[in-house]
């Protein structure tokens, strides 16, 4: 269940209210409980007890060593069953969080607060939890709902551009795969600001929360979710390994544009329509050199993605603007006929 916050949050007050939790833990980043936290302890009337769990913000920290502090935390803390997690940021901690709520005694109950683009339009619905292994992502995680997400889009005002931008790829993505229209209104954005991109979260978020409904474990229409993932993923994990992250959502641009024209070349659209689709997603995001990686290791990491079955890559492509598609296997030509299209594509 998605619900938006009136400024005094009353519903999270009742919401806790009505499930009398043993224990409350706020689980926050320095950013978050600097931008966030304060708004919410400020508003929140309860008398239940809390703790406030911070990690260091990032992805470098979405990894085993974190997930083990906060399981140690949490058996100091002599957490029992019926405490509550609040998970107060981004994709990062709603994953992080989310993977040791339901790991933790077997499993107890959180819910999201996001606080970035991308956590309320994407990573805090869908109950898709988990951490990465090195540098592969989310290899490790679990299938667990959130028992409930609140979402306050004021939290937007304190968010740096780069990371509205990054939450605006995966709203992007949704429109490509579900919703034309939904497209159309985005590339018709002419700046990017939360005032621009606000009139369609709601949109993203049920887009996001239709395709989940019908397929929770991604045996199939799922699958659409993960366009630009593939080539996204592998690029995320490189610039993770080389130490020059990049956000999420702009190695999703970077695997949506490789995708689509793996689109293309695949005979789903004509060259015509990806260059207009290419054209609209360069047109908001920065390119990223990708000289640095052979077209072995990332092939390599694409490997790994979690859609493969029988050590066959399968891609989430574009059956048309609009309409994604899945278990799509591409011959390794045109993967690597894609790389260099993106290594030499002019932008
Ligand atoms: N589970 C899913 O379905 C799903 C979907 C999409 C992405 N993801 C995952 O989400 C992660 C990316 O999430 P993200 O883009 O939200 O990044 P993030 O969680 O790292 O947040 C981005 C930055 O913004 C800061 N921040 C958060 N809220 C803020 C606020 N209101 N004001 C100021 N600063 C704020 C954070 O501290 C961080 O520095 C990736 O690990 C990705 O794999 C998961
Ligand atoms: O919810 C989904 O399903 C998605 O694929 C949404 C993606 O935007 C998100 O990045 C997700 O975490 C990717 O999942 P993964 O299974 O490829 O790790
Ligand atoms: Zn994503």
């Amino acid at each position: 269940m998605i619900s938006f916050l009136d400024s005094d949050f009353t519903q999270l007050s009742l919401y806790i209210s009505n499930l009398k939790p043993s224990l409350l833990l706020f689980l926050v980043d320095e950013n978050t409980h600097e931008h966030c936290l304060p708004t919410i302890l400020a508003n929140l009337e309860t008398k239940v007890q809390f703790e406030i769990i911070e990690i260091e913000s990032g992805e470098e920290l979405k990894n085993i060593q974190t997930a083990t502090q906060l399981w140690e935390i949490l058996a100091e803390f002599k957490t029992d069953r019926n405490a509550l997690m609040l998970n107060i940021g981004g994709g990062v901690i709603t994953d992080l969080g989310g993977f040791v709520a339901s790991t933790y005694k077997r499993g107890i109950k959180f819910i999201n607060l996001p606080t970035t683009l991308l956590g309320m339009c994407d990573a805090s619905i869908g109950g898709k939890t988990g951490i990465d292994l090195g540098f592969l992502k989310n290899m490790v995680g679990t299938f667990a709902h959130a028992e409930n997400i609140f979402v306050c889009t004021n939290f937007l005002k304190t968010l740096p551009f780069s990371e509205l931008r990054s939450g605006f790829a995966e709203m992007l993505k949704h429109g490509l795969i579900a919703d034309e229209k939904h497209w159309q209104d985005l590339i018709s954005i002419k700046e990017l600001s939360a005032e621009s991109i606000a009139p369609f979260i709601k949109k993203s978020m049920e887009i996001k929360e239709n395709v989940v409904e019908i397929d929770f474990k991604e045996q199939n229409i799922r699958k659409t979710l993960n366009f630009g993932h593939t080539f996204g993923h592998a690029f995320e994990g490189l610039f993770l390994e080389q130490k020059t992250l990049i956000p999420h959502g702009e190695a999703v641009a970077m695997g949506m544009i490789c995708e689509t024209y793996l689109s293309y070349l695949e005979e789903f659209i004509s060259k015509e329509k990806s260059e207009e689709i290419i054209k609209q997603i360069k047109r908001f995001f920065p390119y990223h050199n990708i000289s640095n990686f052979k077209d072995e290791e990332i092939i390599e990491l694409m490997k790994n993605d979690k859609k493969n079955t029988s050590g066959q890559i399968k891609f989430s492509l574009l059956e048309r603007l609009g309409k994604g598609n899945f278990d799509i296997k591409v011959s390794q030509e045109n993967v690597v006929k894609t790389l260099h299209f993106y290594r030499n594509y002019t932008f």
